[in-house]
């Protein structure tokens, strides 16, 4: 029996495209388990999975300086040795990895223990977690092929994104239902990422009068974030975080408001669904999220409103005149050139297992 480790996680976007990977490696009799952090997301949506879990020590690599910079090598060293164990166990005949910082351990781990990684990232520049990675995979499978610049490596390939199959099968007349609408009115989809945008769930509920005689709003507010004072208010439906309803309730959804998070804005681009994008500012990251919506922009799939000229006026105007421009991007986005990265990733995988365990 073939089997193969996942690791990624930390929030969402580092681990929903291993479940379009495992959906197709389980169909041909893969055997696989996962490998992530104690509190991050990953634990939750495996268990959904009914895949084996393991969690391992991981401390966060920073960029800027904070106490606990002194603490968690330690916590990256603890957990090489926890993954090495594992590793020892499990026996894979390849590792994939999705990215964030619990996958570095898992990296090191199978180096030294000879066995094959490849890793996927998702967004334009590379995060640390993976740049630190490089040296030590088989593969670097990358989404954007501007990342490909970045990278200059011999290993690495673009292979577009993996997208679970599941989102792609939602149903229309389901997701109205489920937020009790009507089909009269546009349907607005508004997602801060897996972990809410507080910045956007504040514009979105100072225009929501504005927005209501236009639209009906789904909004995904984050966990905590729900605001209980609202949500007797007809045609505004919150949720803080949804798993299998996602694929309906996108299905209803006309045009989405959104973060720039790269697992999403590519989900949104296979659903052609026209975006307006609100990146995480440059204070609150590396600016990943800046460069993948200005390249979604310059394809004509999506609209950028950067955070710091987020108001309630700027959101109202940019969402018309992505309205009135609804069928010419959703003709650019049925001619776009990034297909699902299952099928290539898989091949890959197939290339680079061990043989012979
Ligand atoms: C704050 C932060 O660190 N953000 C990063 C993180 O974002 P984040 O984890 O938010 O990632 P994305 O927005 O790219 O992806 C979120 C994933 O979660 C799913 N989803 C979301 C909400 C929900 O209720 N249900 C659900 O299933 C989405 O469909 C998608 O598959 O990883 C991304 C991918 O590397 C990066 O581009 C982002 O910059």
């Amino acid at each position: 029996m073939k089997k193969i480790v996942f690791t990624g996680g930390g929030t969402a976007g580092h681990v929903t495209p291993n479940l379009a990977i495992m959906a197709k490696l389980r169909s041909q009799g893969w055997e696989m388990e996962y490998i992530g952090s104690k509190d991050g997301i990953e634990k939750e949506i495996i268990d959904h999975e009914g895949i084996p879990f393991h969690h391992i020590s991981s401390g966060k690599l920073r960029r800027y300086f904070d106490l606990k910079n002194f603490k968690d090598p330690f916590k990256v060293l603890q957990g090489v040795v926890d993954a090495y164990r594992l590793l020892g166990t499990i026996k894979p005949h390849i590792v994939f990895s999705k990215g964030g910082f619990v996958a570095v351990p898992v990296i090191l781990a199978s180096k030294l223990r000879g066995i094959p990684v490849i890793s996927h990232e998702s967004d334009l520049t590379p995060g640390l977690a993976n740049k630190i990675s490089m040296p030590f995979v088989s593969k670097i499978c990358v989404t954007f092929p501007e990342t490909l610049k970045l990278v200059h490596s011999p290993k690495a390939e673009c292979t577009g994104l993996p997208i679970r199959e599941q989102i792609t099968q939602g149903k229309r007349s389901r997701g109205l239902q489920l937020c009790d609408f009507h089909s009269q009115k546009p349907v607005l989809f508004i997602m801060g990422g897996s972990l809410g945008a507080q910045r956007i769930n504040a514009a979105i509920r100072q225009s929501l009068d504005a927005l209501l005689q236009r639209f009906q709003l789904i909004h995904i507010c984050g966990k905590g974030h729900v605001d209980p004072s609202l949500t007797s208010v007809r045609g505004y439906q919150q949720f803080e975080y949804v798993k299998d309803e996602l694929a309906d309730l996108l299905a209803c959804s006309d045009v989405v408001v959104s973060r720039a998070g790269s697992t999403s804005i590519f989900e949104f681009l296979a659903l052609r669904k026209p975006m307006l994008l609100i990146p995480l500012s440059r204070q609150a990251s590396r600016g990943d999220q800046i460069l993948n919506a200005e390249s979604f922009e310059r394809m004509g799939y999506a609209k950028v409103l950067y955070e710091e000229d987020l108001t309630p006026d700027t959101l109202l105007k940019q969402l018309s005149e992505l309205q009135d421009s609804v069928s010419a991007v959703q003709e650019r986005m049925a001619m776009n050139p990034f297909g699902n990265g299952t099928d290539t990733i898989v091949s890959l995988i197939e290339k680079h297992r061990r043989t012979g365990i």
